[in-house]
Parts: structure tokens; C-alpha cells; sequence
């Protein structure tokens, strides 16, 4: 029997400047700083846009003990938890509900999901084999307690903190601090993010089926597919001409679907899919491979943003400073797109001037039934060629579009080869991208 998970309840990145990815999120991705935990040794922020929440960790510097060690020396196994009152911070724990990897480049690489018992979960997960980072650990203040524990995913430097708040009565985790709504300037309506849509995990060549089998035999995932006619080994091959990707999707059942039914878990909160991307073989330099080499092991490649107005939000970020990919202006004159785009109630103009790519399904038994998925890609957030964000709309359609990732696949391909070209008369890819951002 597998660990069941309840809800994403955060994900969280590791960065060497806070302060830079946390201005960027805020004045470019309009989320809103939440809470903060500062302490002499650490720096946590806690975002938020809808559901989506996101905490910046800042990287520390490589010290002697790591933070392993550290936390086995501190609160691993003590029976006592943790206090994280006002007056008696532990300032010894780096990263709370989380580990503090010394990472050589930014990473997002903790995915925390809400389960119903974390020692229970950690009993079933060792029982199959699981390595765990932090074993179960209560940390309290005055408003109750909180348990977690972190467990290392087989993809890359991925983990996956468990936790359980149901018994703590704030409102996000002891040890931050939680800034007063009434403190918290105005949500942002020109962006309607309400939730992750989905996880992307670039894998290494022939990986898939490792990893699918892991999430399936540790939390219970469950195939999806993103095309009804995908091949169950195969997955969804986009092969055609310059794009050779492999995608699988996945999705976890949450305890009430599977059986458990627990009042605190909601049938119709919207869940994130998990995708893994491999690419086939004999590509030339492709998105999936520049990750691998230049984040220096498997991983969380992107996440999608749930958008209820794409235009709406793509046009407030851009406004702000984001830079989004564009296809070739080839994408909107081929033959038919403009149609296709009109029936679908938008402009080709606006689509076009956002770089906002539209992919149509006809549902399979009825043509009546026209599905749209609408798509916009970031360029990578960090100073590698790594993690980036993407918007979507979905109108009907759950799945991917094979136009829009061939759009993307050919976008990123430009973007490459532009600044081979650039950085043989300018220096580093890093200097380009701290100008941009
Ligand atoms: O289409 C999407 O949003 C996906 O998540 C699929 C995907 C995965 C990896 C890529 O490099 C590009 C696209
Ligand atoms: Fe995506």
C-alpha cells in the first residue's frame, strides 16, 4: 500500500540571491509575500497567487556540518518538538520543512505535499525502500504543532517534504511570520492565477518508466494520458522534424478518491499533474538536454500557472518586466490559425502580440465538442537555461498540445542559437540574463 497524499500544499525553490527571485515574483508574477522566517542563519519567503504557493529558500554557503547532520544533531528523533516561539526561535534549523541542499545552481526542488499521518507515511514509504532526508519532526508555537518529514525522490535532487498541519490553528506554519491580511496590498485581478496546473520533470533518455513506477509504488500515482490515443510505453512522442520529446503524465489520487474519506480533503479542489519529459534520441541541442546539462541532474524543468484570462495575465506581466517566448510569426499566418483562433473567441492579433500559443481538440466522439488549451512560456528565471514558468488556459482540454509544443520546442531552439550567436561577440550566457531580469 502506497502513502497517500492529501493536497500540494507548497513548492519550494533554492536560490543564491532571495531577494531577486523573491522581487521578481512579486512586481512580475504578482504573487504576494506571506509570511517570512529570518533567522541568523536562514532566509525563508512564502508567496502566494490562488493556491499556488511558492517558498524562496536562499542557499546558504557550504559549511561544515550539513544540514542533515544538523538536523539529526537537533531535532531528528527527539521526542521533544521543536519550539519555534517568539522569544525561542531555533536558529539552528536552516530550512524548515525542507532540507538546505548546497546545490551548486538555483533548483526548484522540493514539492510538499499535506498527508492525512506522517509518521504512518514514513513507515510505509522506509518499509518500500524510501530514503528520507528529515524523519518525522514536530515543530510547534503557540497555535499548535506541525509534523513533517522529507523524502528523496528518485528524480534528481527533487524531495518531497510530507506534512501535517491539521492540528496547528495559523494560518500558514510555525516558525514564519505571518504578515496581517490587512497589511498585504490589494490581489493583483489583471492576473487570475488560481492554482499549479502541473509539475515538468526533465529526466535522462529511457527514464520514464523508472520513475512513473516509483510514484506509482510509493504515493499511489496514477497514469493520465494526455492523448486518448497515447501509446501506455510509449507515452505522447512529439517526433517531428527538429522536436524528439517523450511526455508522461501523472496524477495522485487524493485520499478521498482512493476510499479514505477524510472531511478535510475536497473531491473538487483542483490537483496538479505531474509531467516527465525525456528526449529522444538522435536530437540535436534541444530544452530538455540544456536542462540536464546545465542544472547538473534531473529535475523540475517548469511549472504551469493556472490562468482563468490568459490575455488578461500575460499582458500585466509583460507590462511588468516578463520575458515570454514567441513563436515564429509563422505560427499565426499558417494556413487555418487564424480561423482557428477566431473560433475560438480570440483575437489573432492579441494572441499574437502576446506570443500566446493556441491548441485545438476535437473531443473524440463528438465534433460539437471543441476543446482549447492556450499556452505561454517564460524564459528560464534563473541565470542557467533551466527553470521557467508557463501560463495556461484551459477550456476544456487536459492534456498538452502537440502544435504548442512543437511552437515552444522551435521558440526555445531560436533563443539558443541567438545567443550562441550573441555571446560569441558579448560574454556569457549569465550576462545576458542578468540584463534581462
Ligand atoms: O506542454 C507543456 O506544457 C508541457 O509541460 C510539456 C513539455 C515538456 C517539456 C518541454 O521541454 C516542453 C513541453
Ligand atoms: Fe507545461
Amino acid at each position: 500500500m502506497a502513502a497517500l497524499l492529501k493536497r500540494l500544499h507548497h513548492i519550494s525553490l533554492h536560490v543564491s540571491n532571495a531577494e531577486k527571485v523573491a522581487g521578481d515574483l512579486v512586481s512580475k508574477f504578482k504573487f504576494s509575500l506571506f509570511a517570512t522566517r529570518l533567522t541568523d542563519t536562514s532566509r525563508q519567503l512564502a508567496f502566494r497567487k490562488g493556491a499556488a504557493v511558492f517558498i524562496v529558500n536562499e542557499r546558504q554557503n557550504q559549511s561544515g556540518v550539513s544540514l542533515n547532520e544538523e538536523l539529526r544533531l537537533t531535532d531528528a528523533f527527539d521526542p521533544h518538538p521543536v519550539n519555534v516561539g517568539k522569544n525561542d526561535r531555533d536558529n539552528s534549523i536552516k530550512c524548515l520543512y525542507d532540507v538546505s541542499p548546497h546545490y551548486p545552481v538555483d533548483s526548484v526542488s522540493n514539492v510538499c505535499f499535506e498527508v492525512e499521518d506522517v509518521e504512518r507515511s514514513f513507515s510505509t514509504l522506509r518499509n518500500l525502500g524510501c530514503n528520507f532526508m528529515v524523519p518525522p519532526t514536530t515543530v510547534q508555537d503557540e497555535r499548535g504543532p506541525v509534523t513533517y518529514s522529507v523524502v528523496k525522490s528518485i528524480v534528481g535532487n527533487v524531495c518531497h517534504t510530507l506534512i501535517d498541519r491539521t492540528k496547528y490553528k495559523g494560518s500558514f506554519l510555525p516558525g514564519f511570520d505571518v504578515i496581517e491580511k490587512d497589511c498585504l496590498p490589494e490581489e493583483d485581478l489583471s492576473c487570475p492565477i488560481t492554482h499549479f496546473d502541473h509539475i515538468t520533470y526533465v529526466c535522462p533518455k529511457k527514464s520514464t518508466h523508472q520513475v512513473m513506477s516509483w510514484y506509482e509504488k510509493l504515493f499511489g500515482f496514477q497514469r493520465f494520458f494526455i492523448k486518448s490515443d497515447e501509446d501506455v510505453d510509449e507515452g505522447f512522442v512529439v517526433n517531428h522534424k527538429d522536436v524528439g520529446l517523450r511526455l508522461t503524465a501523472m496524477e495522485y489520487w487524493k485520499c478521498s478518491e482512493a476510499g479514505i474519506t477524510l472531511p478535510s480533503v475536497d473531491k473538487k479542489e483542483p490537483d496538479c499533474k505531474f509531467v516527465i519529459a525525456e528526449s529522444l534520441p538522435g536530437q540535436g541541442k534541444n530544452q530538455v538536454d540544456t536542462f540536464l546539462e546545465q542544472h547538473g541532474a534531473p529535475g523540475i524543468q517548469h511549472i504551469g500557472l493556472y490562468t482563468k484570462d490568459i490575455v488578461s495575465s500575460a499582458q500585466a506581466m509583460a507590462h511588468a518586466g516578463v520575458q515570454f517566448f514567441s513563436p515564429p510569426d509563422a505560427y499565426y499566418t499558417e494556413v487555418g490559425k487564424q480561423q482557428e483562433i477566431e473560433e475560438a473567441g480570440h483575437s489573432p492579433q492579441l494572441l499574437a502580440q502576446n506570443g500566446i500559443l493556441l491548441d485545438t481538440d476535437l473531443c473524440q466522439d463528438t465534433t460539437e465538442n471543441i476543446q482549447h488549451l492556450l499556452q505561454l512560456f517564460t524564459k528560464p528565471l534563473f541565470a542557467e537555461d533551466t527553470f521557467f514558468l508557463e501560463l495556461i488556459e484551459r477550456r476544456g482540454a487536459t492534456g498538452f498540445g502537440e502544435g504548442n509544443i512543437r511552437a515552444l520546442w522551435r521558440s526555445v531552439q531560436a533563443h539558443m542559437e541567438n545567443q550562441t550567436v550573441d555571446s560569441q561577440g558579448e560574454g556569457s550566457k549569465k550576462t545576458m540574463q542578468s540584463g534581462q531580469y
